[in-house]
């Protein structure tokens, strides 16, 4: 496949994948599973298409994230793989290696920076989550790359071969921290999900009771306020009592800031304690009046106990607080009212005490604050209007967002339409998922080193044996039978076996073949011998032929002419010899050749003395040393000696004669060797004119 076009399909692989195969895994933290194509495309078709799958695949995750720094990470990842893998790196180390150096500094930068992430906690999280997703997609494509046809990668892409050892590491590793993330990552989700309804149960227990106490403490004042006007109603008590009355509920009841009496027009008659209600005598009639109040009007219109809204006080102080307050009716006719201003700080008697990891808010029926715990940076009264954090931070449980943070949180309402939140810090929630992918990283860390040793020796166990028969194999040693390491495995074994029986096969062969080239050679030598004679010797005759002759009687010549010693050329020609053919065959013309070589043998016997067929019936004869006359004298025996042989032919005796051409040299050795020759020549032709069966001689 093209390079372009694979890296276009594993890259719309990656962003189809990225768009619509996303896995939650916590709040709106998920998995994103397309990175797989561009890895696999990176291991199977190179850098290039990678880069483009890359592109594509960040695309989808800029679609569904809105985070454009995917782009960079990923092809960042892309880059750094790519070297790491050259180096003979695997590929989930690589990868390790890349979020640690790289991706997890700058993931974080991206969170704190750019995106602001509000907890320390939940950037951990989501930087942990980030290096956890690409260590998962790499671990899915180191499993799934050894199932792939070789027809998957590219033929331009060249692969580097990795170590035993690293392929073991790698398939040790994958097998251990694959299915450890995955059973991670679904325990740790279910864990969240226990941790999260645990957290929701408590809020809500807290939040009920913060409500059953809110509500005691509010009816017990209500009650309070009611006791008091009916009790003021029924005695008709003089100032000075009612004041005093007045001035013990006060005492009795620790929630109330103040209390006040007004008559029917509104007016305040009394009030509780003192020194407030001195300063109220000194104000003008007109700001005594309460009639704007709706503790005032709405217990006069409704004549019933009334609970106002949170608002701040006036002339008694300027507190916040919540209004008691009760109409006061004799039989029938409206009185005037008696007033309980609660103090809200007092409601942190009904808060949680326990190590103030919870908090609490309560707000009237308006939203307005009644109660807000310390540490939440709540204002009394202030509008409470929170921003719903939940998708974000948690899987199913409501999340609140202020000013200091999120808050998990459970929300009840009171009689009184107001509203108790309780509230819990969410870090708790986050710590305890960062917590986890910590654990998890480290399990992760300490697997990786462990098996990085494991892996190594067991490599070694594996190859060592190997190594040490492939070793004996090379240098001819005989492999032992018996396996010298006990870490040796039956596979191993079958190869000392294999191995063993193939160099001994080899060892026979050798032997055989040692035999058989020590035959040939011998076979060989005799036959260069038999050559090398055949090459100096005459076939018929046993003795030399010419080039034979000329070889060896060349040196004597030469050496006899430096010496000025005696020496005799003689050329013989068997007389007639065409006759002898034409009468008796080749045959017997062979064996009167024969013939003449073996008188020639007795005749010559010194190892000075040589002779040789020089072709056809002719023969040559070369004497050094001694003197020309003896040599005559013997060739004249020559001739006489063949003469006198018969050849015996079919009952017949066949007789021949030699005609003989002899030149000596005894004082003049100015003479070549051919020239030499050539008088011998001359001399024979002379004896084969003259008659036949004679010597023409001549001396130099
Ligand atoms: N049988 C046999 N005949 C040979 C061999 N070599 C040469 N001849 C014969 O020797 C004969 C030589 O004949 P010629 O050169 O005419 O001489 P010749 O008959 O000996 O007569 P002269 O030399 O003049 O006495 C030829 O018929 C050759 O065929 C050989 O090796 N074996």
């Amino acid at each position: 496949m093209n390079q372009y076009i694979s890296g276009l399909v594993y890259g719309a692989l990656a962003l189809i994948a990225n768009l619509y195969f996303v896995l939650p895994v916590y709040g709106n933290l998920s998995l994103h599973l397309g990175e797989f194509f561009v890895i696999f495309c990176l291991v199977t078709r190179g850098l290039s298409p990678a880069l483009m799958a890359s592109i594509l695949g960040s695309l989808g995750l800029y679609i569904t994230t809105g985070n454009p720094w995917f782009f960079a990470v990923s092809i960042l990842e892309i880059l750094v793989l790519h070297y790491l893998l050259k180096k003979e790196i695997v590929l989930l180390v690589a990868d390790l290696l890349f979020w640690l150096l790289i991706g997890l500094p700058i993931t974080y930068l991206v969170i704190v920076f750019i995106y602001e992430v509000s907890t320390q906690d939940f950037a951990h999280v989501v930087l942990l989550k980030q290096a956890l997703n690409g260590i998962l997609i790499v671990s899915i494509v180191s499993l799934v790359r050894p199932f792939a046809p070789a027809s998957w990668y590219s033929k331009n892409y060249t692969r580097t071969t990795l170590k035993l050892s690293s392929r073991i590491f790698e398939v040790s590793l994958i097998s251990i921290a694959l299915p450890s993330l995955i059973v991670a990552l679904i325990l740790s989700d279910s864990s969240a999900d226990n941790a999260e309804k645990q957290i929701s149960q408590l809020l809500k227990i807290k939040a009920e009771n913060h409500v059953d106490s809110i509500e005691s403490h509010v009816q017990h004042h209500r009650d309070a306020i009611d006791s008091l006007a009916l009790l003021l109603v029924e005695f008709q008590l003089d100032e000075t009592k009612t004041r005093e009355l007045l001035e013990k509920w006060n005492s009795t009841y620790e929630g109330f800031l103040t209390m006040l009496i007004a008559d029917a027009s509104g007016s305040i008659i009394h009030g509780s304690p003192k020194t407030a209600f001195d300063k109220i005598t000194q104000l003008p009639a007109s700001e005594r009046i309460v009639t704007d109040r709706s503790y005032f009007y709405v217990a006069k219109k409704t004549e019933q106990n009334f609970i106002s809204t949170a608002f701040k006080g006036r002339g008694f102080g300027h507190a916040p607080i919540v209004a008691i307050s009760s109409p006061l009716l004799r039989n029938g006719d409206f009185k005037g009212i008696v007033q309980g201003s609660l103090d809200l700080p007092q409601f942190d008697g009904s808060d949680n005490k326990e190590g103030r990891v919870s908090y609490l808010i309560v707000t009237d029926s308006n939203n307005s604050i009644v109660y807000a715990s310390d540490g939440l940076g709540l204002e009394n009264l202030s509008r409470f209007e929170p921003v719903d954090e939940t998708i974000t931070f948690t899987n199913t449980l409501p999340v609140l967002t202020l000013s200091t943070g999120n808050y998990l949180y459970h929300f009840e309402d009171s009689k009184q339409g107001w509203n108790i939140y309780a509230l819990a810090d969410a870090s708790q929630l986050i710590g305890f998922y960062k917590q986890n992918f910590y654990r998890l990283m480290v399990a992760l860390f300490l697997i990786s080193i462990l098996g990085l040793v494991f892996t190594r020796r067991l490599s070694k166990q594996i190859t060592d044996p190997l190594v040490g028969i492939v070793k004996s194999f090379a240098a001819h040693k005989v492999i032992v039978q018996e396996p010298n390491s006990i870490y040796t495995s039956k596979e191993v074994e079958s190869v000392r076996y294999q191995l063993r029986e193939a160099q001994q096969l080899t060892l026979e062969y050798q032997e055989n073949l040692k035999e058989e080239v020590a035959a040939k050679t011998s076979e060989l030598i005799a036959m260069n011998e038999r050559l090398e004679k055949m090459s100096v010797e005459d076939e018929l005759t046993k003795i030399y032929n010419r080039r034979g002759f000329e070889a060896a009687a060349n040196e004597a010549f030469k050496l006899a002419c430096r010496n000025r010693t005696a020496l005799t050329f003689a050329m013989l020609d068997i007389d007639h010899f065409k006759r002898v053919n034409d009468t008796w065959g080749h045959v017997v013309g062979d064996e009167c050749i024969v013939m003449v070589a073996k008188e020639l043998k007795k005749v010559f016997l010194r190892e000075t003395d040589f002779y040789a067929r020089y072709g056809g019936e002719e023969f040559v004869v070369l004497l050094t040393g001694g003197n020309t006359d003896k040599h005559c004298r013997m060739l004249e025996q020559l001739r006489k000696d063949i003469e006198n042989h018969k050849v015996a032919v079919d009952g017949e005796n066949i007789s021949l004669t030699v005609s003989i051409g002899v030149f000596s040299l005894k004082e003049d050795f100015n003479i070549s060797y051919h020239q030499l020759v050539s008088k011998a020549d001359k001399l024979l032709y002379q004896s084969k004119t003259e008659g036949r069966n004679r010597i023409s001689s001549d001396c130099q």
